[in-house]
Parts: structure tokens; C-alpha cells; sequence
């Protein structure tokens, strides 16, 4: 049986759904490989079943012993994973403050380090390791009063969003889902910073013999902030100690080309946006070209599937979830 993203027989597999026939009916199941690490980009206008396909990946990927799915969920549409058969660990995350490089502190404040505020604000946070040491640091640097004000405010809107604090969010063998819905999106790129960072590290340093899978939703947003030089970290550099990382968006013509030139599994749900249509045939040409527009799904959950092992295009139909969708709009005519 084929198994999306290997070569080779043996090792843990994830139920991804069912081939998709010319005439709409299901063939075999289509299955994915978990047993090595994967970058993988999963794409679909507004309502195409994206966060679905998340959600089942998750669930599979939290089924196999030995992984640590961690999902970075920006609008709390993931917390329905805490069910049976994955429970999940829902938690509201928290950063370290010296998780963030002094170049990142400047970045998440929207300060330029050449100015006499941002040069304030770098050296703050090159010199304490929590926020409260930060604004202390500023407080008693030797610069001109109107450049410490300046700097404390902008620390003062980071501490406004309460998500720095010392304990660093744990996760292990359970899936964890990072819920950031209400964050502001500079707060949720933090979080995003800090555990892409953390993944990395702790497999480099051999902190953890559990191979972790970040999966990102909305991912055009950490791509457009602080997250991004993490995120790419991981992208080019991740799966060599063994993380994945999956991403999500509906807009693909947002990212940088880095995330489709670097995904090895590319889940294609419907598109209607020309600019995004022309995103996806650049990833690969040879094999979306030409078939692109004729097969491209109609209803929510079909997906075409590039596969960069197999340099094939597959059309699939992505099973049922296990776990309740929390993606869904609310609608008037639901009871709640
Ligand atoms: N594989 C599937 N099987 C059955 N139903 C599905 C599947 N995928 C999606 N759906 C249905 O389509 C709806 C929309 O899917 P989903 O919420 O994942 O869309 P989305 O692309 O993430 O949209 P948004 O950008 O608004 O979050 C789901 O609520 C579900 O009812």
C-alpha cells in the first residue's frame, strides 16, 4: 500500500482519508507517513476543511508513541481535542521573556534598534530575563527621559498582554494545544516564536527523546511577524533533528515561497483566489501543471495531495474527524 511521504515498508502511519475517484466515490485509504519528520502546508479558502485536516492530523499524529503534537491554535479552534480519543492538554500559553532575542524584542514592539528607544529596549532585554527586569533595567538606564518613557510604554503594552511570565508551557507526550484565542497577534507571535525555538532546541540539545510536530493554523500571520525566522528554522533545518512542522493557511499567496519550496506534503483544499491558484502551481509545476483547475476539489474535505516523495498529485477525500470540530462559524439557525 502507498504510504504518503516514505519510501520504505514499516513504521507508524497516520489515516489521512480515502482516494478520491473521477466520479466522486472512495477507493482505498490513503495513509501518511509519521514515522520520520515532515514539513507540511495545508491549504484552502475559507470554509475548505483546512483546520479539519489539521484536526486529523493531530489526531493521528497524537495516536503514535514516541510524538509530541503541539498545536499553536490563534483562535481557539483546536480546544475540542481535549475529547477522547486524543485528550489533548488545553492550555492558555505563557513565554518567557528571554525566550525572545534582544532582536526579537524590537521586532515585537515595532522598534528599530538604531533608535535611541529600540537600542533602550535591546539592551533591556539583553541584560534582564523577565519583563519585570526589563521595565527595571529601563527604569534605571542612563538615557535621556524622554527615550526611558518611551521604552517603558512599550513594555508596559507587552505586559498588557499578559503572556510573559516564568513558567515555560510544558509539553511531553500529550498533545498540547497552545489556545492564544483573545491574544493579540504580536502576543501570539511571541508564543509562536518561543515554542518553534523550543522544539528546536530541545531536540538539538537532546532535552527530549520525544519527536515533536508543531502544527501552525493562520500560518500567514506568524510567517508576516517575529515568528518567522523560527518558523523557517524549522522549515530548512528541522526535520535533520527531528521535528515537524505543519502549517495552515487560506491565503498562500501570503507566505514566503520558502514554506511551499521546503514542504515535502502539500494538502491542497479548494481555492478560489486566482493569486492564491498561481501561488500553488509555482510550488510544483511539473505536477499540478495543467490539472490544477480540472481537479480541483469542489466540496469541504476533498484535497489534492503533492507528495514530493512519490512526485505525484493524489486526490483524496480527508476522513471524519474523531474529535468535535471546533472550526465551525456560528450560524443563527444553530441552537447556540
Ligand atoms: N474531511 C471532512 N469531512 C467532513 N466534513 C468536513 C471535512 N472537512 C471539512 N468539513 C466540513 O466543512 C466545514 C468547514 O471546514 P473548516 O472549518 O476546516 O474550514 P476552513 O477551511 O478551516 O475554514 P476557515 O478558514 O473558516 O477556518 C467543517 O465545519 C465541516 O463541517
Amino acid at each position: 500500500m502507498t504510504v504518503l511521504g516514505r519510501e520504505y515498508d514499516g513504521g507508524p502511519t497516520g489515516h489521512l482519508g480515502a482516494y478520491r475517484a473521477r466520479d466522486g466515490s472512495d477507493g482505498s485509504r490513503v495513509l501518511l507517513d509519521l514515522d520520520g519528520p515532515h514539513a507540511a502546508l495545508v491549504v484552502g479558502k475559507r470554509g475548505s476543511g483546512k483546520s479539519y485536516t489539521l484536526g486529523v492530523l493531530v489526531e493521528e499524529a497524537a495516536r503514535v508513541d514516541g510524538l509530541a503534537p503541539v498545536v499553536l491554535d490563534p483562535m481557539g479552534a483546536f480546544t475540542t481535542l481535549d475529547a477522547d480519543p486524543v485528550g489533548a492538554r488545553v492550555v492558555r500559553p505563557r513565554v518567557r521573556a528571554d525566550a525572545l532575542a534582544p532582536r526579537a524584542w524590537c521586532d515585537l514592539l515595532g522598534l528599530d534598534p538604531t533608535t535611541a528607544t529600540g537600542a533602550l529596549v535591546w539592551r533591556a532585554a539583553a541584560r534582564a530575563d523577565t519583563l519585570a527586569g526589563m521595565c527595571a533595567f529601563v527604569e534605571g538606564a542612563d538615557a535621556a527621559g524622554a527615550t526611558r518613557r518611551a521604552a517603558a510604554n512599550h513594555l508596559a503594552l507587552a505586559d498588557s498582554w499578559d503572556v510573559f511570565g516564568d513558567a515555560p508551557t510544558p509539553f511531553d507526550g500529550r498533545a498540547t494545544v497552545l489556545d492564544c484565542s483573545g491574544y493579540d497577534r504580536a502576543a501570539t507571535n511571541a508564543v509562536c516564536r518561543a515554542v518553534a525555538s523550543r522544539c528546536y532546541r530541545d531536540r538539538v540539545e537532546g532535552t527530549t527523546d520525544r519527536h515533536p510536530w508543531l502544527f501552525v493554523d493562520e500560518a500567514h500571520v506568524p510567517f508576516a511577524g517575529v515568528a518567522a525566522p523560527a518558523l523557517r528554522r524549522l522549515l530548512t533545518r528541522g526535520r535533520q533533528p527531528g521535528v515537524s512542522l505543519v502549517v495552515a493557511t487560506q491565503r498562500p499567496s501570503a507566505l514566503p515561497p520558502v514554506v511551499a519550496s521546503q514542504s515535502d506534503l502539500v494538502v491542497m483544499h479548494r481555492l478560489s483566489s486566482r493569486a492564491d491558484r498561481e501561488a500553488m502551481r509555482a510550488v510544483r509545476p511539473a505536477a499540478v501543471r495543467g490539472t490544477l483547475d480540472e481537479r480541483m476539489p469542489t466540496a469541504p474535505g476533498e484535497a489534492l495531495v503533492v507528495d514530493d516523495t512519490s512526485e505525484r498529485l493524489h486526490a483524496v477525500r480527508v476522513r471524519e474527524r474523531e474529535t468535535p470540530h471546533g472550526g465551525e462559524s456560528p450560524r443563527l439557525s444553530s441552537p447556540r
